[in-house]
């Protein structure tokens, strides 16, 4: 079965969170099940040096923002079809912004355009290859399946997956015109969001399913405290939608094979974490500690509860163990971890920015990792963290709930305990939950068998891609 895949990003060539690494790595595991997977997205400047190794497959005239041509080019195990639209992504700044941090003023057009380009071969198809199934991911190719529908044509099926609901493409009511969508579909239970456009809004009612990225986020999506003012439309839409745990790319994150580690190791060689830990302390400025080493890898925003986290850094300087930091984001939570670094030297240690090669040290070398997330559809470092025997600290909330399990009494007599479950994200929460931490690291027996009990969970893609090819196969039938 040939899937169309729409995005707006795709490790490892352009990430700004999990996003990317999803659409990156789900298209090699859904390969052995027979899916010939092609991946759609702009062609960013950071892609321009493969746009001559590929070769052209399509050119449209009329996108919304001009025209643009279509390059196909195998890399890293993947087949890209770029969108090639120098007016649109041909500019020094990020995918969603510009260098001054605003979103880019024609995002719409920007994101419509690329929609518009995986509707039209879907239609037309490339030389020797027509989609089945186009398979859109979060708001940015959620008008994708709407211009399927506006076209009044039964195939393909489209699937909408939502990664992250915070985000959902709302543009004044003006642009419908430049964007070519219906005016009479432009109501309540249609395009129409509170008087604007809302293209994640507008996927969820035209798709044909929708999925969500852990089966917890599936049923909070549901309800107004995680809706985002989007419950009403997915209760609406709650027989076509599920929710499919993510993997991750256990090639890529690989404990005895990662060489952005300073040491390399497995579950019967834990010790040499301890390698792993000079390095990120050396790079830190952190002294020598007896306690556990935590770290956070993030995005520095509300979402992850790193605020409240802020707020626990002197309980947990007090246990006696260590934080290392890793993110980048909000001007504010920039500046509390700065400042927290400067409060705490040796103590604390931050890096703020994006660093892919660091987010794997400080995996490799650390004992515990810490999200307290408010809402996490899915959330991916948890499972980096399993992989590593560094063990998860999170909310019970999400896709964090599904995948760990909580070192409570019954879990360690039977020894599947594999992290910490918060009971709230407050500060007395995330405190307690970073003292019973240090008290299991005491423990050095517990911890090991924790550690080891993490780093069998099976945190790949095969059961996921089997889930994905199933709700492919469903939609064709
Ligand atoms: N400063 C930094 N330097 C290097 N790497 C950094 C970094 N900050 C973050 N990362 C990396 O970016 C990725 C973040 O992925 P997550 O799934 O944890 O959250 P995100 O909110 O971006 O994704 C959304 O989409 C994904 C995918 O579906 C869902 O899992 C998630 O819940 C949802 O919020 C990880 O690979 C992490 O290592």
């Amino acid at each position: 079965m040939n899937v169309l895949m729409v995005t707006s990003e795709c490790a490892p060539f352009v990430k700004t969170g999990g996003l990317a690494d999803v659409v990156g790595a789900l298209p090699g595991a859904l390969a052995p099940l027979g899916l010939d997977v092609r991946v759609m997205l702009p062609a960013y400047p950071g892609l321009f040096p493969l746009l001559p190794q590929g070769e052209e497959v399509a050119r449209f005239d009329d996108l919304p923002g001009g025209p643009g041509r279509l390059v196909q080019v195998q890399a890293q195990g993947l087949v890209l079809l770029l969108l090639d639209a120098p007016q649109l992504y041909d500019r020094a700044g990020k995918p969603y912004t510009g260098p001054d941090g605003r979103d880019w003023a024609d995002n719409h057009l920007r994101f419509g355009a690329l929609a518009q380009a995986a509707a039209r071969i879907c239609f037309d198809g490339l030389p020797g290859w027509k989609p089945e199934v186009l398979h859109a991911h979060d708001w940015q190719a959620g008008l994708a399946p709407v211009y399927l529908k506006q076209a009044g044509r039964a195939v393909p099926k489209s699937v909408l997956t939502i990664h992250n609901i915070a985000f959902q493409g709302r543009f004044g009511p003006q642009v419908l015109g430049e964007l070519g969508l219906r005016d009479d579909w432009f109501h309540a239970d249609g395009l129409e969001y509170y008087g604007d456009l809302s293209f994640l809004k507008a996927g969820l009612v035209y798709a044909d399913a929708v999925t969500t990225v852990s089966p917890t986020y599936a049923r909070e999506i549901l309800t107004p405290e995680f809706g985002m003012g989007l419950e009403g439309v997915l209760q609406a839409r709650a027989a076509d939608l599920s929710g499919i745990l993510n993997g991750i790319d256990t090639g890529a994150w690989n404990p005895s094979a990662d060489e952005a580690l300073a040491r390399t190791f497995d579950a019967k060689t834990l010790a040499r974490k301890a390698e792993n830990r000079a390095e990120i302390a050396a790079r830190l400025g952190l002294e020598r500690g007896e306690g556990p080493l935590f770290c956070v890898i993030s995005r520095l925003t509300g979402q992850k509860g790193l605020d409240t986290l802020a707020e626990a850094i002197p309980h947990l300087v007090a246990e006696g163990a260590q934080l290392a930091l890793l993110g980048s984001g909000e001007p504010a939570l920039e500046e509390a971890y700065t400042r927290a670094a400067q409060q705490f030297p040796g103590r604390v240690g931050v890096q703020i920015g994006y660093d892919e090669a660091f987010s794997h040290l400080l995996q490799g070398g650390s004992d515990a990792i810490l999200i307290p997330s408010r809402f996490e559809p899915c959330g991916l470092t948890q499972l980096y963290g399993l992989r590593y025997g560094t063990l998860p600290v999170v909310a019970r909330t999400g896709g964090l709930a599904d995948t760990v399990i909580d070192a409570n009494a019954a879990a360690l007599a039977v020894g599947v305990a594999t992290g910490f479950v918060l009971d709230s994200v407050s500060r007395q929460g995330i405190e307690a939950g970073i003292s019973r931490t240090c008290a299991a690291y005491a423990d050095r027996k517990l911890w090991q068998g924790m550690q080891r009990a993490a780093m069998r969970q099976p945190v790949g893609w095969e059961t996921s891609a089997r889930a994905y090819a199933d709700l492919y196969a469903t939609l064709q039938a």
